[in-house]
């Protein structure tokens, strides 16, 4: 039985699994970029340092050299080394000043590179193993789940985790740095002036929490509005020909706009939260300066502190200019420390979402045992195999597949007919061990499926499916998909074979045309052939062929038949069709319906039993009409043989 997730919503629903994705992030891909890291984190606490530096000589310089108040000093450096005329003394400073700013921009350069460096290389190195995790997982995974969900894993995800890395990590140590710095230097000059401007420090963390906290679901509910409103103008401009068709413009217009006025009262309604929070950050910020201002102020301008509070310290006009310059400059880095902590709670969901698909491996395509066998001869059996498809939103188990047993020898042309839905896909699927079966077993040369390498197993196996996907990019490309190095004549003889020549000449590009996205500049005929001759320039001992020609008039499938017929001469064959005259010259035929083999013969044999088989065959050529109500439209509107 196929091993399906029985959770609609399991990639969000890792979330809830202990994950730990900053810890697993930095052990797992941030050792080895390690000391980037370091050196990052390192420049970047360097550069804050120096950052506080030239207010400090600012002020030294206002006391001692503009107004001449204190003896010049400069704190860690000795006495001795300090020059005696105030000339001197002022081109220190200036010196000084040159060389922490030279410094400051070189420190930001190596910052900047190491930190982008790191970042970059564990988003290359996390999205290759992701990538690869979801390459892994079984066909039952991909069933169960939208492509945007796991697009949006290895894009949006792992871009996130990325900007938090660059961006949001890296700022805040920048702040921390900063911020910590000058509240000592100010605690150092004067603790109890101090105290103003740090007290500001908790409300204005306080104040940033609580923005996120409020702002957090209203980004979730943008966020929802946003993939709903995708959702819809993706479907409608990719179903825009059916919207014509039917005249439904008004009615598809109603509900783009009620997606769109979603978005709007979702997204207005942060915006309104978001723009209280800069002006009551600012407004914050502005009391600890003014304050600091009033009180500093009057205590320079008459010599004595304006409350008894302040006795037993000092303050010059200098340092008052430090603390005026250092509170101004609290406001930008708490602003920063929102969106820092906003970006940390998208990171961290992200990184769940990475981590949890990265550490569960139940949806992982397994080899129970080593390859077993390294040639595939091409004999097939079908032992007592029984099957059924478990999806997560039905967790009916009805059996697709009953106790199908059959036995195929190697270089046997195998025609699959029967009613639409009987599980005629499916029989193949199993052999691809795209599923594996509930019971029973399938084998090739007599070992399991389930035993032998799935690499060696798909290696000799051509499949055309039902609907052949075409990459983008030129028809040569698609036909030597996998085998880049094709001999170009190989590919014009595959080609050949699967009837595409006649058109692809007519092409003005002929092998180099470009196909569009998933071969939308083809026609559904084109796109067969083309899909043909990929399987066919493989050239494996078994081929399968998902109602390959079904698209193509009488006269092309006759001819793709004859070529067939001689070119997989030795490969056990499958062949679904429909149209019974598609697989009226196989070596035998088997009918499927309701999940079982019913019949099996050559066409001749079919006929003269005068069951399905021929019942199917006289509606096909108009001799009788279906008295079954059970077998569908799809099957008497075919073409006649
Ligand atoms: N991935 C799937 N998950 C769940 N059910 C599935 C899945 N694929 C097929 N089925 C169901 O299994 C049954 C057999 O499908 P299958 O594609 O094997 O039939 P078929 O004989 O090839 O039909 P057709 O001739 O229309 O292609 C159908 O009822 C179908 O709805």
């Amino acid at each position: 039985m196929s091993t399906p997730n029985t959770d609609t919503n399991e990639l969000s629903a890792v979330r809830d699994q202990d994950i730990q994705p900053f810890w697993q992030l930095f052990t797992t891909y941030g050792r080895e970029q390690l000391p980037k890291f370091i050196l990052g984190a390192v420049a970047s606490i360097l550069r804050m340092v120096m950052e506080l530096i030239p207010t400090i000589v600012l002020s030294i310089a206002i006391d001692s050299l503009f107004f001449d108040t204190k003896p010049f000093g400069l704190p860690l450096v000795p006495p001795e080394w300090i020059p005696s005329t105030t000339g001197e003394q002022f081109f220190l400073v200036l010196g000084i000043m040159v060389v922490v700013y030279l410094l400051n921009s070189s420190l930001g350069w190596l910052n900047s590179y190491m930190w982008n460096s790191f970042a970059q290389h564990v988003q290359h190195s996390l999205r290759v193993d992701t990538y690869e995790s979801v390459q892994r997982r079984g066909v039952p995974f991909f069933d169960d789940r939208q492509t945007g969900d796991i697009m949006s894993i290895l894009n949006n995800d792992i871009n996130q985790l990325e900007e938090f890395l660059t961006t949001h990590l890296n700022n805040l140590i920048l702040i921390t740095v900063r911020v910590g710095g000058m509240g000592v230097v100010m605690l150092l000059i004067n603790w109890k002036l101090a105290l103003i401007p740090v007290v500001t420090i908790p409300i204005l963390g306080f104040i940033s929490h609580k923005f996120v906290q409020s702002i957090g679901p209203k980004y979730r509910s943008v966020r929802e509005a946003v993939g709903k409103l995708n959702n819809r103008l993706e479907n409608n401009v990719s179903g825009i020909t059916t919207v014509k068709a039917f005249a439904t413009e008004p009615f598809e217009r109603t509900r783009v706009a009620d997606a769109s006025a979603q978005y709007l009262d979702t997204q207005w309604d942060a915006i309104s939260t978001r723009i209280l929070y800069f002006p009551t950050m600012q407004a914050m910020t502005a009391a600890g300066y003014i304050s600091v201002f009033g009180i500093g102020g009057w205590w320079v301008v008459t010599g004595t502190p304006p409350l008894s509070f302040f006795e037993g310290t000092t303050l010059t006009a200098g340092s008052l200019v430090l603390f005026l310059n250092y509170s101004q400059r609290f406001v930008y880095p708490m602003r920063r420390m929102g969106q820092i902590i906003n970006g940390y709670q998208y990171a961290r969901a992200a990184g769940e979402r990475i981590f949890g698909l990265l550490n569960d491996d139940s949806n992982s395509e397994t080899t129970t045992k080593s390859s077993v066998t390294n040639t595939v001869e091409g004999t097939i059996s079908y032992e007592n195999v029984s099957f059924s498809y478990e999806t997560a939103s039905d967790k009916s188990t009805e059996q697709v597949l009953k106790d199908v047993s059959f036995t195929v020898e190697s270089g046997e042309y195998v025609g699959v007919v029967g009613r639409t839905g009987a599980g005629k896909s499916t029989l193949l699927k199993l052999l691809l061990r795209f599923y594996d079966p509930d019971s029973g077993a399938v084998r090739i040369d007599g070992t399991d499926v389930q035993d032998e390498s799935l690499e060696m197993l798909r290696e000799s196996i051509g499949y055309v499916s039902q609907e052949p996907y075409i990459f983008h990019g030129t028809v040569s490309e698609n036909i030597a998909y996998g085998l880049p190095d094709a001999d170009r004549s190989d590919i014009r003889a595959a080609a050949k074979a699967a009837g595409a020549d006649s058109f692809l000449d007519d092409f003005q590009d002929g092998y180099d045309t470009m196909v569009g996205e998933r071969g939308v500049k083809l026609s559904g005929g084109q796109r067969q052939r083309i899909a043909l001759a990929r399987a066919l320039l493989h050239d494996r001992n078994i081929l399968l062929l998902d109602e390959t020609t079904s698209h193509v008039d009488n006269e092309t499938e006759a001819t793709i038949q004859r070529n067939l017929t001689s070119r997989t001469d030795g490969q056990t064959t499958f062949a679904i069709a429909h149209r019974l005259s598609t697989v009226r010259n196989a070596d035998r035929i088997l009918v499927m319906n309701d999940g079982k083999i019913v019949e099996q013969g050559t066409h001749e044999e079919l006929l003269e039993a005068g069951e399905l088989y021929s019942t199917l065959w006289q509606i096909q050529l108009g001799n009788t009409q279906p008295e079954d109500s059970s077998i569908g439209k799809a099957d008497v509107s075919i073409q006649l043989p």
